[in-house]
C-alpha cells in the first residue's frame, strides 16, 4: 500500500478566521481565550478535513500565530533580552518579537517600547518568517510545548498526526546573531540547541507522537562547509538519544542534488522531496537511502493552484516504487499547502470554466489521496477520468491563447529596454524640472487604508453605490492624502492607492488573461494575507488603469506627484502564473502592458513615476548558477521595458522591500532613485555598494510593518549612521514600503518625525 501525506495545511481559517481573532486580539477586542478557541477551531476543522478525506498522514504543529519559525524562537527561548525584560506574557512576548510593541505605562505596568525583529520570505515565497535572533546571551531552554499540546489536540479528537517542526540546521541556518554578539556564527549553537530538540522529542514521545517531520529546507541552498557539516552531527546525535520518535526530514523549493553528501547516511526514518520542482532528482535521492528509509515523493505542487497531472504523477511515484517497492513511498505534497488557498469550493465568481482548471489546499488533499489509492490498486477511476477531461479542457481552450500578444513579445528588441540617456544625463535634465530641495522626502504610495475605504469598496463591488459615487469618494480620500502631505510638508507626493485592493490584484483586473478569486487567501505574514490573481492566457492590456487617479492627485497640487505601478516581475511572483508557458515570456507579457500605462502616465503630465519591484528578489533562483543568472538578465529586462520608454526628463523610481537584494540586481534596473528597505540594515558594506552607485537611493527608514512611532531623534540618529556611507547628495528620506497596514494616527506622527529630521539635516548641510 502506498501512503499518502500532506506536509501542512494553511491556519488561516476557510474564511480568515484567524485574520479577525488576531487582529482582535492586539486591538483588545478578543481575549487570549478567545484566540485560542478560534485556533483550536481552525487546526480541529482542517485535521478532521484531512481524516475524512483519507489522509495517511497528517501534520500538526503546522498551526502558528504568524509563522513557524518564530514559535520554534519562542519555544526554544531565542528571546532577546530586549523583549524578555518586560515580562510579558508569552503570547504577548511573541507578537512583540512579530511586530514590535508600544505601549504607555498604565497604574498595573511599565511603559513598553520595542522594535519588531526582522522578518525575510521563505526561501523564494512571498511567505516571511521572523529572523531567529541569537546572542551570547541566549539561555537554550524550553519555553512550553507547543508542538505536544497540538499533538495531543488532535489526538483527543481521534486524529493521529505528524508533528512538525522546523529542523536545526536550518532554524539555526535561518537565523542571525544579535547586534551584542556580532561574531557570533548561529550555526556554532548545534550543541546548545540540540538537547532542547532531544527533550521536546521525548516529550512528544511520552504523549504518544510515533513520527515527527523535520523541515530542513535549507538543503536546498548553497551552503557553507560548515552548515553541510551540521547535518551529520545534529542527525547522529537525535539517533542515539533513546525513545524518540522517528524523524522524516523533509525539503523542498529546490533540488537537495548539490548537497547529497549532507544527506548522505543520515540516521533518519525517511526523506521528503519536491519532485514538483525537480523531477530531475529521484534517481540521486534514491541512491542515497538506505535499504529502510522512506521516500516521500512530493508531487502535488504546494505553491500553486492548478489541478495536478494524475496520469504524469503515477507515473512519476511508480519510477519510484520500482527501485524501493510501495510501502517505502509515500505520495504527498511538494511542500506545506501553506501557500496555497484554502478552498475552491468557496470561489462563486469564477467563470466554471476556468474554475475547472484549479486545486486549493482542500482539492490538493484529495489529489493526493487519489494518487496513492491509484499506485495501492484501488479503483479511482472516476476521479481519474474527470482529471484528464479537465487538463484536456484547459489545454484546448482560447482563453489561454492570444496571437497578437505573443507577436508583440516577440518584437522586444534592446533598444526597448534602454533610456535614452545614461543616468547622468537624466538627473540634470529632471533636476531641472523637479528642483526639491536636499534630503527630498516622500513615501512609497499607499497611505491608511481605513475601514471606510474598504466599506465603500465593497459596496461598489456589491452594486450599492453607483461607479460616480465611488469615484468621488475615491477623490476625496486622495485629496485628504495630498493636503496632508502638503501640511507635513512632503517633497514628492503620492495619491495613496485608495482605489486599490492590492498592488498586484488592481492590475490585474484590468488585464486580459487573468482570473480572480473572491475567498483564495494566502497568508504572506502574520496576519497580512494576499489574494495572488491567476494567470491563465496571454496578457494584454485594454486601456489605461492608473492614470485618471494620479492625474486627478495632480491636478490640485503644486507638488510632483508619483505615479504608481507594479512592475512585471512582482506582478508574476505574487499572482499564481501559468504552468504551461516560462515566466520569463509571462514577465514581458506583462512588461509590456506596463510600457504602456508609464507611456500614458507620461503624456498625461506625471513627470515621475515609480514602478515597484519588491518581488524582484524573491524570483530569484535559490541557488547560484546558469539559472539565477538568466533570471538576473529577464527580471532587470523586464522592468527597463517597462519604464524605458520615458524621456530623460521623468524620472523613473523603484521599489523594493523585505528581502537581501543583491545590489547588483537592483543597479541593472536603471532606475532613477530607488527606495530599499534599510531599517533593519547596519551592514555599512551593503550601504557602500549603493553609495558607489550614481543613481539616487531612498535608504527606508522606519519599519512599516510595526504600528510604532520612532521619534525624530531616531530619524536623526538612522540617518547619521548612514550618512557616514552614504551621499547626502543622493539620499532621499522615506519610510521603508508603503503604509496601508497603518493607521492614521501613528503615519502622521512618524511622517512628521521623518520630515523633521530630514530639515534638520538640511540646515546643517546648508552650512556647510
Ligand atoms: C510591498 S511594496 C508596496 C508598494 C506600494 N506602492 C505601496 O505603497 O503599498
Ligand atoms: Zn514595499
Amino acid at each position: 500500500m502506498v501512503q499518502s501525506y500532506v506536509l501542512g495545511f494553511p491556519r488561516i481559517g476557510p474564511n480568515r478566521e484567524l485574520k479577525k481573532a488576531t487582529e482582535g486580539y492586539w486591538n483588545g477586542k478578543v481575549s487570549g481565550e478567545q484566540l485560542q478557541q478560534v485556533a483550536k477551531d481552525i487546526k480541529a476543522s482542517n485535521w478532521k478535513l484531512q481524516k475524512d478525506a483519507g489522509v495517511d498522514v497528517i501534520a500538526s504543529n503546522d498551526f502558528s500565530f504568524y509563522d513557524q519559525v518564530l514559535d520554534l524562537s519562542l519555544l526554544f527561548n531565542v528571546i532577546p533580552q530586549r523583549y524578555s525584560k518586560y515580562e510579558l506574557s508569552p503570547l504577548d512576548t511573541y507578537f512583540a518579537m512579530a511586530r514590535g510593541l508600544q505601549r504607555k505605562a498604565t497604574d498595573s505596568a511599565a511603559a513598553v517600547d520595542v522594535p519588531a525583529l526582522e522578518m525575510v520570505k521563505w526561501f523564494d515565497s512571498n511567505y516571511h518568517y521572523v529572523r531567529p535572533t541569537f546572542s551570547n546571551s541566549t539561555e537554550f531552554k524550553l519555553n512550553g510545548q507547543k508542538p505536544v499540546d497540538e499533538f495531543l489536540e488532535a489526538k483527543q479528537l481521534g486524529v493521529e498526526t505528524r508533528p512538525v517542526l522546523v529542523g536545526p540546521v536550518s532554524f539555526l541556518h535561518l537565523g542571525k546573531s544579535d547586534k551584542d554578539s556580532a561574531d557570533l556564527d548561529p550555526i556554532s549553537l548545534l550543541d546548545k540547541i540540540l538537547p532542547l530538540y532531544a527533550q521536546i522529542l521525548k516529550k512528544l514521545a511520552d504523549a504518544g507522537a510515533k513520527s515527527v517531520q523535520f523541515d530542513e529546507p535549507t538543503l536546498v541552498l548553497d551552503l557553507p562547509a560548515e552548515v553541510q557539516a551540521a547535518f551529520n552531527k545534529a542527525y547522529s546525535y537525535l539517533a542515539s538519544q533513546e525513545g524518540l520518535p522517528e524523524i522524516t526530514l523533509a525539503t523542498y523549493f529546490g533540488t537537495v542534488v548539490p548537497n547529497l553528501s549532507a544527506l548522505k547516511g543520515l540516521p533518519v526514518a525517511g526523506f521528503h522531496f519536491d519532485f514538483v520542482r525537480n523531477p530531475e532528482q529521484l534517481d540521486d535521492v534514491i541512491s542515497i537511502l538506505n535499504d529502510k528509509q522512506t521516500l516521500s515523493v512530493g508531487i502535488v505542487d504546494g505553491r500553486n493552484i492548478w489541478k495536478n497531472n494524475f496520469t504524469n504523477s503515477v507515473k512519476f511515484v511508480e519510477s519510484a516504487i520500482a527501485k524501493l517497492s510501495s510501502d517505502r513511498v509515500l505520495v504527498s505534497t511538494s511542500s506545506s499547502l501553506l501557500h496555497t488557498p484554502v478552498n475552491l469550493d468557496n470561489e462563486t465568481k469564477l467563470n466554471p470554466e476556468i474554475k475547472d482548471w484549479f486545486a486549493f489546499a482542500t482539492q490538493k488533499v484529495s489529489e493526493v489521496v487519489n494518487i496513492a489509492k491509484k499506485l495501492s490498486g484501488e479503483d479511482v477511476s472516476a476521479a481519474f477520468e474527470a482529471n484528464a477531461k479537465s487538463l484536456n479542457n484547459r489545454a484546448t481552450s482560447s482563453i489561454t491563447n492570444n496571437a497578437e500578444v505573443k507577436a508583440r513579445v516577440a518584437s522586444i528588441n534592446e533598444s526597448m529596454g534602454q533610456r535614452a540617456s545614461p543616468f547622468l544625463q537624466r538627473i540634470k535634465e529632471q533636476e531641472q524640472i523637479l528642483k526639491l530641495p536636499l534630503f527630498p522626502t516622500t513615501t512609497i504610495g499607499s497611505f491608511p487604508q481605513t475601514k471606510d475605504i474598504r466599506i465603500n469598496r465593497n459596496k461598489f463591488t456589491k452594486g450599492t453605490i453607483s461607479r460616480e459615487q465611488y469615484e468621488q469618494f475615491i477623490n476625496e480620500e486622495i485629496e485628504r492624502v495630498i493636503r496632508f502631505q502638503e501640511e507635513i510638508d512632503l517633497d514628492v507626493l503620492v495619491h495613496g492607492e485608495p482605489e486599490r485592493n492590492d498592488m498586484v490584484q488592481f492590475f490585474g483586473e484590468q488585464l486580459e488573461g487573468y482570473a480572480f478569486t473572491v475567498n483564495g487567501w494566502v497568508q504572506s505574514y502574520g496576519s497580512r494575507y494576499v489574494r495572488p490573481p491567476i494567470i491563465v492566457g496571454d496578457l494584454s492590456r485594454p486601456k489605461a488603469m492608473s492614470v485618471k487617479e494620479v492625474v486627478y492627485a495632480q491636478s490640485i497640487t503644486q507638488r510632483p506627484v508619483k505615479g504608481m505601478l507594479t512592475g512585471p516581475v512582482t506582478c508574476l511572483r505574487w499572482s499564481f502564473p501559468r504552468d504551461d508557458v516560462d515566466q520569463k515570456t509571462q514577465a514581458y507579457q506583462l512588461a509590456l502592458a506596463i510600457r504602456d500605462e508609464v507611456s500614458d502616465l507620461e503624456a498625461a503630465g506625471i513627470k515621475v513615476i515609480q514602478v515597484d519591484e519588491p518581488a524582484v528578489r524573491e524570483g530569484l533562483p535559490l541557488r547560484a548558477g546558469q539559472e539565477r543568472t538568466e533570471y538576473y538578465n529577464w527580471s532587470a529586462e523586464s522592468f527597463r521595458v517597462a519604464t524605458s520608454v520615458v524621456t530623460n526628463k521623468t524620472q523613473i523610481h523603484s521599489h523594493f522591500c523585505y528581502s537581501d537584494l543583491d545590489p547588483n540586481h537592483i543597479k541593472a534596473l536603471d532606475a532613477d532613485v530607488v527606495s530599499i528597505e534599510f531599517s533593519k540594515k547596519d551592514d555599512p558594506n551593503y550601504i557602500l555598494q549603493f553609495a558607489n552607485y550614481p543613481n539616487h537611493s531612498g535608504l527606508g527608514l522606519f519599519d512599516i510593518h510595526s504600528p510604532r512611532i520612532p521619534s525624530k531623534e531616531e530619524f536623526i540618529q538612522k540617518m547619521e549612521q548612514f550618512l557616514k556611507y552614504y551621499p547626502a547628495e543622493k539620499f532621499w528620506v522615506n519610510p521603508d514600503c508603503g503604509l496601508k497596514t497603518r493607521g492614521w494616527e501613528e503615519t502622521k506622527a512618524t511622517l512628521t518625525n521623518m520630515v523633521n529630521a530630514a530639515k534638520h539635516f538640511r540646515q546643517i548641510y546648508a552650512k556647510k
